[in-house]
């Protein structure tokens, strides 16, 4: 049985408040949304040593799983539940379990590059953006990764410098073009209650069509 689902894309920088934005939604609309972040499509490292995985390039498309991402999606549509694979930031590699994921009345596909890809992007029905100064995003970055993640600043730094500054610019900000809606800054709350109205109403729709 196929399940009626409003699917949206959140894209945008690193530290740029994609998650802050998925969350909210969630937070606001409840049960009915499902978060997919695309962190947890990022490919199964288990064959390479630590030091090799941690200087693999996460910021090319490259690095990401899209079939099973979108072999997910569709499967979602379909009605039927996926087991959606995790990932380990501080081990650079998916985690051994799974989190089973049932079909939802919205999904919410979040990350770096959710709208770069176009078998995905064609399963969405609305393309967000959030569109944050570079500036602003490593300060966020270095927080979170050195506070979070465990980093040291150096390794934080060369890694922006290496490969997440430059991967933004040919990869990431490009995919701005595709976007429905831009968000400024993360959890700009005017945008993202415009945001939620958008996704109560299709969720109305949805119910009507089915009554
Ligand atoms: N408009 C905002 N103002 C201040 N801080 C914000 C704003 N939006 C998001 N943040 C914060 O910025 C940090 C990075 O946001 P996050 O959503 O994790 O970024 P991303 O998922 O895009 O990497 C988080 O601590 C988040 O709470
Ligand atoms: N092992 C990894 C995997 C990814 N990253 C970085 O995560 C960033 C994407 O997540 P955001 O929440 O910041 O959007 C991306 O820029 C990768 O560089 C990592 O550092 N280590």
């Amino acid at each position: 049985m196929t399940q009626p689902s409003f699917v949206i894309g959140i894209a945008g920088g690193t530290g740029a408040g994609k998650t802050a934005v998925a969350r909210e939604v969630k937070d606001a609309v409840g049960e009915a949304v499902t978060r997919i972040p695309l962190d947890n499509y990022y490919r199964d490292l288990s064959h390479l040593p630590m030091d090799e995985r941690e200087d693999v390039n996460y910021d090319h498309p490259s690095a990401f799983e899209w079939d099973l991402l979108a072999d997910h999606v569709a499967a979602l549509l379909r009605g039927e539940s996926v087991e959606m694979p995790q990932y380990d930031f501080t081990a650079h590699n998916r985690k051994p379990e799974r989190l089973t994921v049932e079909p939802s009345a919205v999904i919410v596909v979040e990350g770096i590059l959710s709208l770069y890809e176009s078998d995905l992007r064609d399963l969405f029905d609305l393309c967000v953006y959030v569109q944050t100064d570079a500036d602003v995003r490593i300060l966020r970055r270095i927080q979170r990764d050195v506070i979070d993640r465990g980093r040291e600043l150096e390794g934080v730094m060369d890694q922006y410098l290496g490969t997440v500054k430059p991967m933004h610019e040919q990869f990431i900000e490009p995919t701005k073009k595709h976007a429905d809606i831009i968000i400024p800054e993360g959890l700009n709350r005017s945008a993202v209650d415009l945001l939620i109205k958008k996704i109560h109403a299709e969720m109305r729709e949805q119910e009507e069509a089915l009554a």
